[in-house]
């Protein structure tokens, strides 16, 4: 499950979030955002399949998007470039790979555009922004890992945020997502950041008001991207 905010332009300038709503499944893992701006809840389904005891060789599954809602897939896998077509094909409207796992980004971004989806561009806590910054006029969000890509219930990586504020000031219309624990206990630092975009993951699924943490991540998200246009 996860929660955030999506487009709106301006990195969340505009229209009011919407409240997100269940339906549809994708198979892999399926989180939820509650959406802003589009009027419309979308979710990431994150897909790894990493099976080092195999030498490092990602396997495959059927992967179906039946969701109406949007769908980004945050592809945390080796060879990004060979997923774009099936993952066009089961419906999914964003495809996010990770510049580390990609031999040629621009190509990539190209490829992606053609079979229909948005781009998303991920870094592992290890890269610079600046890694990314060339690509940032060719992409629809940047995401910035606050944890280690791996698994949830990680500590939240405070020392990622100045990279979420560089590339706040840097491109102020630019979706930007931050993903690894991030919750009530942290959202405050990453929307004052610029992220317009959250994945959460154990902060909603162990509440016992899932919703209440939603809202709550949802509406700090979006009073900071208010007083970023206010402050414009
Ligand atoms: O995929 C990853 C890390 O690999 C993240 O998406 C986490 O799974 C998010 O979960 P929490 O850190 O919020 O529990």
């Amino acid at each position: 499950m996860a929660a955030g905010l999506r487009r709106g332009g301006g990195g969340g300038c505009g229209r009011a979030p919407a409240v997100p709503r269940g339906g549809g499944a994708c198979a892999g893992r399926r989180r939820w955002r509650p959406g802003a701006g589009s009027g419309r809840p979308c979710s990431t389904a994150t897909w790894r399949r990493w099976a080092p005891s195999a030498g490092g060789c990602w396997s495959a599954a059927p992967i179906t998007c039946t969701s109406t809602s949007w769908t980004d897939m945050h592809m945390m896998v080796a060879r990004p470039e060979q997923w774009v077509q099936p993952m066009a094909v089961a419906g999914a409207n964003q495809y996010t790979f990770h510049l580390e796992a990609a031999d040629n980004p621009g190509a990539l971004i190209k490829d992606i555009r053609e079979n229909g989806m948005k781009v998303g561009l991920a870094i592992k806590p290890g890269t610079s922004v600046e890694q990314l910054a060339p690509w940032a006029n060719q992409i629809d969000m940047a995401l910035v890992m606050t944890v280690e890509p791996g698994f949830g219930g990680q500590k939240f990586m405070e020392d990622m945020m100045p990279k979420v504020q560089w590339l706040r000031t840097q491109f102020p219309s630019l979706d930007i997502e931050v993903d690894g624990g991030v919750g009530p206990d942290t959202i405050h630092k990453c929307a004052e950041a610029g992220a317009n975009m959250i994945v959460s993951g154990s902060a909603i699924m162990r509440s016992a008001d899932p919703r209440s943490v939603i809202n709550l991540l949802r509406n700090v998200c979006s009073e900071a991207a208010q007083k970023r246009c206010l402050d414009r």
